[in-house]
């Protein structure tokens, strides 16, 4: 970095907020015995069979969502300042649709992506559903690997394997409970009600959907997205409450649950998801929010209300659309951010991928945003969710649950020793930046690769634990975002840390120019 770099880098650190340490317990491997990995009877191999079955610590994710501004969370900055701007007028061509849609039906009416995708880019799939999966872009993956959500086979043995790989049931009593009711996270005392609008998400563990404020607060933003947790049917059939089994997956995805509560009710920073009201704040106050209570009339609902991203998540919009290179690196720029702000505050998010990262308003008005630049250096773009594998770390702390997802996790994860959360999240930032710059992932099998000849999914983890990845469409470009990229998914001695990822001038020389970062 020259000097002139550095300069910026001293002027425009985020001064990150401190957590208290005590507010955010660490509770995973505690509450993770049989997963936990103990390094002196277990030498480090790349166990690529195991990874995804019974000792995977991957526990159901509960919650996320966003910030915004109190009644904001919905237009676009354009439109507030600019209401007769079309904030979509020119149709765009879309990747994946095959021509042109008309823009303005996509991002805010999304059925076709709900319907088209159930956006499993990434998890832990039996090889039999994805032996044929070969894609070389992100849009082929979208269709290769629709339709299955594969998370839950590989990660909960609480679910039998005779059982759907869709093994959850909504933690509502009935999907068609139009009105919801919670508490605001700062005021539990008053009840507020929110009127749902349609479902705009599904996720392994939960399924997200668009709601609106039935009366003005004028705190709460008048859309939300509201996360319904999905219970593993584990715990909602006839089993005995007693049974070891039922105990287990009930730890488990209570101490997800709390995880994911307890972080994102921590952390403030704009580009990450916010964190608003809940139904039921039993959820907020105990440690074990399933367990203490009642069960026989089953479990209790719980829907976390979360600031509302109207652009969907950047898998999506990566994969739809050709974004430009200036919003790449703008998107890049605010997760590093994000990031920076965790690991700052020792917090390591251990899920870090394209579908965790969302985008807060509609394409359209993102790039008719880029006409005002003082809109652009204003307001945030990206929000990063999915807290559920999130963990608080001591400064020198090595994490041990083999966790994440399988395109975006490390060499050392995979090979079961113990790792630093911090580079493995570097990892993660390097996945995904190149995914932006080509357009697949870095470890997919490559796309000269013969149609007779491709390689077994299996062969993905082969190729992260011996770095096998290249430089295609990128191969000539002498673009700074690619130093990022090889300086991440490389050793973990030789990693860039998400300090030295945001000091590079890929990301300080946009981040030093944006007024929220500072
Ligand atoms: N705040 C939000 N605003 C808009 N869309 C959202 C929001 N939160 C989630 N979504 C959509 O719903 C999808 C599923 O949400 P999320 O990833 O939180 O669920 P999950 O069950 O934790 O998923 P995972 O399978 O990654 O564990 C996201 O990929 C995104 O498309």
């Amino acid at each position: 970095m020259d000097d002139k770099s550095a300069a910026m880098y001293r002027n425009s650190a985020v001064q990150a907020p401190k957590l208290a340490q005590a507010e955010f317990p660490a509770m995973e491997e505690r509450h993770n015995p049989s997963g936990s990995f103990d390094v002196t009877t277990t030498p480090p191999k790349l166990s690529t069979s195991q990874f995804g079955e019974g000792d995977m610590n991957m526990l159901p994710t509960p919650l996320v969502y966003t910030p915004c501004s109190p009644g904001s969370a919905v237009r676009s900055p354009l439109e507030q300042n600019f209401p007769h701007t079309p904030s979509s007028a020119t149709p765009r061509a879309k990747k994946g649709y095959g021509g042109l849609i008309p823009v303005g039906a996509d991002l805010l009416n999304r059925s076709h992506v709900l319907e088209d995708r159930q956006r499993i880019l990434s998890e832990y799939a039996p090889h039999s559903a994805l032996a044929s999966a070969t894609a070389s872009s992100l849009s082929q993956r979208v269709s290769s690997l629709s339709g299955v959500d594969q998370k839950l086979d590989a990660i909960h043995e609480c679910v039998p394997a005779a059982q759907s790989s869709l093994a959850t049931v909504d933690s509502a009593q009935s999907d068609s409970e139009d009105v919801l009711t919670g508490y605001s996270i700062g005021d539990t005392s008053t009840p507020l009600h929110w009127r749902r609008v349609k479902q705009i998400g599904v996720g392994n563990f939960s399924n997200v959907y668009l709601y609106e404020l039935n009366e003005q607060n004028a705190t709460m933003p008048q859309k939300v997205a509201v996360k319904r947790v999905k219970y593993p049917e584990a715990l909602t059939l006839s089993a005995s409450p007693k049974s070891p089994r039922f105990r287990e997956v009930m730890s488990r995805v209570e101490n997800s649950l709390t995880r994911e509560l307890e972080a994102l009710a921590c952390v403030s920073h704009p580009c990450i998801i916010q964190f608003l009201a809940i139904n039921d704040p039993t959820f907020l106050n105990s440690k074990r929010p399933l367990s203490s209570r009642d069960l026989s009339r089953g479990l209790p609902p719980c829907d976390m209300v979360m600031s509302y991203c109207a652009g969907g998540d950047l898998f999506e919009l990566a994969s739809q659309n050709t974004l430009p290179e200036w919003l790449l690196r703008r998107i890049f720029t605010e997760l590093t951010l994000a990031v920076k702000y965790l690991h700052e505050n020792l917090i390591v998010h251990r899920d870090l991928k394209l579908e965790n990262v969302l985008i807060k308003y509609p394409l359209d008005d993102i790039l008719a945003m880029h006409e005002q630049p003082e809109l652009l250096h204003n307001h945030h773009l990206v929000e990063l969710a999915d807290f559920g594998l999130c963990r608080r770390i001591e400064p020198e702390e090595m994490c041990t649950t083999r966790c994440g997802s399988e395109d975006y996790v490390s060499p050392e994860i995979l090979m079961g020793v113990p790792y630093d959360g911090r580079l493995s999240d570097s990892w993660a930032m390097g996945v995904i930046l190149y995914a932006l710059l080509e357009d697949r992932l870095p470890f997919d099998p490559l796309p000269s690769a013969a149609p007779g000849k491709r390689q077994r999914r299996s062969s993905t983890a082969h190729r992260i634990s011996r770095f096998e990845w290249r430089w295609i469409k990128m191969s000539d470009s002498d673009s700074p975002a690619k130093e990022i990229v090889s300086n991440c998914l490389t050793r973990k001695n030789l990693r860039f840390s998400i300090q030295e990822i945001y000091r590079n001038p890929y990301v300080n020389g946009l981040a030093s120019t944006l007024q929220f970062a500072s």
